[in-house]
């Protein structure tokens, strides 16, 4: 066999076990490998996660110079570095190092629980963005890992993945989802009811739907829940999820048949780890919009793509969305899911919600 018929035939194998496409496989050991606090590189440039990095891997990393800094833009901002040379508010930041500039002022800077503990030192350089897209790509790639959006960068080491920014970008949007299982699924007070797994070949979560019902020809019922572990599963009185989701399968029986997806976007996507970081920032008295910012995300990171093909997937692509939320409206519909109604979904506030509703309705367009 030639070296090209060779490299062909391991190419169609590396694209048989990622699902379809040979890069899905690179953006996971990456996800992997900077959890670990290894080193990787998105077009051969070297990156390093703060939060994850310590002395001996900063060492190694800035072995061939001192590396920089990468935030994102939400978290300059923050910071009131602002980036003089691109000038635009929200584009990442890179800082320059100087040898003062160590792991435990980088991780001032990636880390904002300390920020009204600790003044920060300086004065910082921000530097050109020398390239933009690989910025983007690594912002997302920490958060798809759910560490902090913050790198060392350009330094050099034994890269643990190599990626190129626009398959990073492709990444995670879970277009191909597929039905995996689905069993019987009789639940306390609502007998008549399935569940259906979900798998695609790049997602981290294993998404599911509650098919409640009998299909009767009217479009379904459908509420999309967010992954919130501290409400679905411990009752936290923080937000509204838990007493949401049981309102919803109980709303959805009562329509006579109807669908609860069920997502795993943790924290609007920030992942738990991060949840559990801004709900420390609003115990400082930040809300939750200026929590995630403060972290370096956007305030919902969520993208509701998924949902859409999971609805296609169960043959519904007509339906009656139960939500406050009309960005989930606007996303269903983008993705060619007709919403035929959107059926409010107010819950009772208790004292501890109060003011995380309040800010979803005047910050974040909850019709509540
Ligand atoms: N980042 C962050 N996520 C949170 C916080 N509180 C709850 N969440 C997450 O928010 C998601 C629930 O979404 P919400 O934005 O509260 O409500 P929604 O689903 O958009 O809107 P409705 O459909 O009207 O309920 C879950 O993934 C929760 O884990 C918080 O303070 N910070
Ligand atoms: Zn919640």
């Amino acid at each position: 066999m030639g070296a090209a018929l060779r490299s062909c035939a391991a190419r169609d194998r590396v694209r048989h076990l990622s699902g379809g496409r040979p890069d899905a496989r690179d953006v996971a050991r990456a996800i992997d490998a900077l959890r670990r606090g290894w080193p990787i590189s998105i077009d051969s440039i070297g990156l390093l996660a703060i939060e994850t990095s310590d002395e001996a891997r900063l060492a190694d990393f800035d072995s061939g110079g001192l590396s920089d800094i990468l935030l994102s833009g939400n978290r300059a901002a923050t910071l009131k570095l602002v980036n003089q040379i691109e000038a635009v508010p929200t584009a990442p930041v890179r800082i320059e190092r100087s040898p003062w500039l160590d792991l435990a002022a980088a991780t001032a800077l990636a880390d904002p629980a300390l920020d009204l503990a600790t003044p920060l030192k300086g004065p910082f350089k921000t530097l050109p963005l020398s390239n933009g897209p690989v910025a983007e790509a690594a912002l997302r790639l920490a958060r798809l890992a759910g560490l902090l959006p913050a790198y060392f960068v350009g330094g050099s080491g034994d890269f643990a993945a190599h990626l190129a920014a626009p398959d990073v970008m492709a990444a995670g949007h879970a277009r191909d989802l597929r039905i995996a299982a689905r069993a019987r699924l009789p639940l306390e007070g609502i007998e008549r009811s399935e569940i259906v797994a979900f798998r695609g070949d790049d997602d981290t979560g294993e998404h599911v739907a509650l098919l409640i019902g009998a299909p009767d020809g009217r479009p379904p019922l459908v509420r999309l829940h967010s992954e919130c572990l501290t409400g679905d599963v411990f009752g936290s009185l923080k937000c509204d999820c838990g007493p949401q989701l049981a309102a919803a399968l109980q709303s959805i029986d009562q329509a006579g048949w109807g669908i609860l997806l069920y997502l795993r976007q943790e924290g609007r996507s920030i992942g738990l780890v991060n949840k559990l970081r801004a709900y420390e920032l609003q115990d400082q008295g930040f809300d939750t919009v200026d929590a995630n910012l403060r972290l370096g995300f956007q305030d919902d990171e969520r993208d509701f793509a998924p949902a859409a093909r999971m609805l296609e997937r169960l043959g519904q692509r007509r339906v009656r969305l139960l939500t406050n939320n009309p960005r989930k409206v606007a996303a269903l519909q983008a993705e060619g899911i007709e919403v035929v109604e959107r059926v409010p979904h107010r819950m009772v506030a208790n004292p501890h919600n109060q003011r995380y509703l309040a800010t979803k309705r005047d910050r974040s367009g909850h019709q509540l």
